[in-house]
């Protein structure tokens, strides 16, 4: 048990509490509201909603002391205590083709910006046909499924199966450097492993923490930095991942221990089976 056990099992309850009421509002929030968010991309209503409620629900947690989405330009400051990094909804775009969506939250231990290193807890939830939720803190990653706001584990101790079995990876097929078109031939022409691309990361991530195997949404030509952000995707995901004996990676190394100057950095998101990403990161460099 570390000092921010307590803090950190208190956001678990409040995300699991606040999930039924994200899902319900879904159906009438479909239309796209004015403007758009910090990284430029249009906001949905579900967006802004997902996000007031998870500011109010999180930011009054004792101990917890700042509150950041990737909706809103500026953290907010809540008091005293851990940093929450919040994906509201992961994967707007599926709401309209009714596909899965999830919600992403990291909780740090260190002012935001700040590196994956620094987190202490992080969660999704996945809004599937079923309600689950995957939450890593203490080296254990557990599934939940969470049903009128509560919790009931189904998975404990979650790790990767040994045997990679899905891949799936997102931006254009023009757009992929050279390098990584290369090793996505690699990997197409490995028979034990079959394509899952749903376009929702929070589904697709689920997908590699179910069967094993490789989830990127990799560096562009015309994005080096790919389209993911570092303090609210790739980190609490990366985090996740490697709490269960798998690894992330920003092409280079740990996508935890890349060092972040912004708040909304983008950071390209390759995660995985190890010896996957392993592989990628021989074939990147
Ligand atoms: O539409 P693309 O380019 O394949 O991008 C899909 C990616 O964009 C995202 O939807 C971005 O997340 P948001 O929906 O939270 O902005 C990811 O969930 C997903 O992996
Ligand atoms: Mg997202
Ligand atoms: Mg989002």
């Amino acid at each position: 048990m570390s000092e921010h056990s307590d803090t950190v099992e208190e956001v678990f309850e409040t995300v699991a509490r606040t999930a039924p009421e994200i899902r319900s509002a879904l159906p009438g929030r479909r239309a796209e509201t004015a403007g758009k968010n910090p990284s430029g991309e249009l906001r949905l209503a579900a967006d802004d909603y997902a996000d007031d409620l998870l500011e109010e629900r999180l930011g009054a947690i004792e101990g917890v002391g700042q509150y950041a989405s990737e909706e809103t330009k500026e953290s907010v400051d809540t008091g005293e205590g851990l940093a929450i990094a919040v994906d509201p909804l992961d994967g707007s775009s599926n709401l309209k083709p009714n596909n899965t969506m999830g919600t992403i939250v990291g909780i740090y231990n260190a002012p935001l910006p700040a590196a994956g290193h620094e987190l202490v807890g992080a969660t999704y939830v996945l809004y599937g046909p079923i309600t689950t939720m995957a939450a890593a803190a203490e080296g254990e990653v557990t599934e939940y499924v969470v049903t009128d706001g509560e919790r009931e584990a189904v998975r404990e101790d979650l790790t990767l199966p040994e045997d990679p079995a899905v891949y799936g990876f997102g931006g254009r097929v023009p757009d992929w450097t050279e390098d990584f078109a290369a090793y996505v031939e690699e990997i197409e022409s490995d028979e034990s492993l079959r394509l899952r691309y749903g376009g929702s990361m929070i589904g697709d991530v689920n997908q590699v923490l179910t069967y094993g195997g490789i989830f990127a949404y990799p560096a562009l030509e015309s994005a080096p930095e790919g389209k993911l952000r570092l303090q609210f995707e790739g980190n609490p995901v990366g985090y996740i991942v490697e709490t269960a004996g798998g690894r992330s990676s920003d092409g280079e190394g740990s996508i935890l221990e890349v060092d972040p100057e912004d708040l909304h950095e983008r950071v390209p998101v390759y995660v995985g089976s190890t010896d996957l990403i392993d592989r990628l990161e021989g074939a990147l460099n």
